[in-house]
């Protein structure tokens, strides 16, 4: 069974399309990471899978049930945190929870919610004074309640300090192993390739790409540059080099080799470099980072 199936959904708000035709898959088990820049679709695909809006066309699964035919019961099992969380103003940290726990007819322990997403000491304090990251950390907390197979974060890092980032992504994974479902959007890309198993871009209501982070470096092409260091002169290896399967460009600079490959041609580069008589003193290389990745996929006009 798939965790999240869309199948040719639209949504339209006027004349504004916001998704137009998206096919989407995220299997039981996976982190899966939606990216897009702001007014992609994101919050529009997010509302859609919790049925808090319906598609203008096409068909939303979770958890195996039609959204629209059986919204309740997939709401049992799916544990939200939702983009514009807001506490109610006299309810402390750990009644938010004990809120929660009840909706969900679930029997966590407040306590050790609040623990797991750091707020040990802060659970009796009325969530309305919480700052914007513990605010945040009250959230997941909710959305944690009753051991959903789906979590659905939409932008969970907002406000979080370096601290919250890291607890946040070793909660993501522990739900992960345990057997649940991580969707979750984010336009912070660093957190997301830290974690994703696979990831979807969004641009424009238009899905670009729905691969993991190495294969959507490879779809891009170049994307390792590699520095060699000779103990000899390297434009003598460089045509050598140029044959490489996987190779774009090599140059010299500053006495040593630079070589734009794609990630799985870095070792036949080595080898040709010694096959052809060349001894290494010194090698690094850098991927693309995943924002350059990004602007890929999502710049230009939609
Ligand atoms: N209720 C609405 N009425 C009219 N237009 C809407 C409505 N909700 C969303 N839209 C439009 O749909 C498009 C997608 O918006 P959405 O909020 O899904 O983007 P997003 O990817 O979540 O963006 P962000 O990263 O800024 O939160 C935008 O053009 C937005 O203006």
């Amino acid at each position: 069974m798939d965790a999240i199936a869309l199948r040719d959904v639209t949504k339209r708000f006027g004349d504004v399309r916001a998704l137009r035709g998206i096919d989407m898959t995220v299997e039981t088990g996976e982190v899966f990471g939606f990216l897009g820049p702001n007014g992609a679709g994101k919050s529009t695909t997010i509302d859609l899978l919790l049925h808090y809006a319906r598609p203008s066309s096409g068909s939303v699964t979770v958890l195996g049930r039609d959204v629209a035919e059986e919204p309740i019961a997939v709401r049992r099992r799916v544990g939200v945190l939702p983009e514009d969380f807001a506490p109610f103003e006299t309810m402390t940290g750990r009644q938010h929870l004990a809120y929660a726990i009840e909706a969900m007819d679930a029997d966590d322990d407040p306590s050790t919610l609040l623990e797991r997403v750091g707020l040990g000491d802060d659970g009796d304090r009325v969530a309305a004074d919480y700052s914007t990251g513990m605010t945040q950390r009250l959230a997941l907390a909710m959305a944690l309640v009753g051991e959903p197979d789906l979590l659905v974060l939409d932008e969970p890092s907002t406000g979080l300090d370096p601290h919250g980032v890291r607890r946040m992504r070793e909660i993501v994974r522990a739900e992960r192993d345990r057997g649940a479902t991580v969707f979750f959007s984010s336009h912070i890309l660093g957190q997301v390739e830290a974690v994703a198993d696979r990831v979807a871009i969004l641009r424009s209501g238009t899905l670009v790409a729905v691969d993991t982070i190495d294969g959507l470096r490879e779809a891009v092409g170049v994307d390792t540059e590699l520095r060699v260091e000779l103990a000899a002169e390297p434009a003598a290896i460089a045509p050598a080099i140029e044959s490489v399967d996987g190779v774009a460009a090599v140059t010299v600079s500053d006495g040593a080799l630079r070589i734009d490959c794609s990630a799985d041609a870095k070792l036949r580069v080595l080898d040709e470099i010694r096959a052809a008589g060349g001894t290494i003193r010194d090698f690094s290389s850098s991927e693309a980072s995943l924002e350059d990745l990004f602007v890929t996929y999502t710049e230009g006009s939609a």
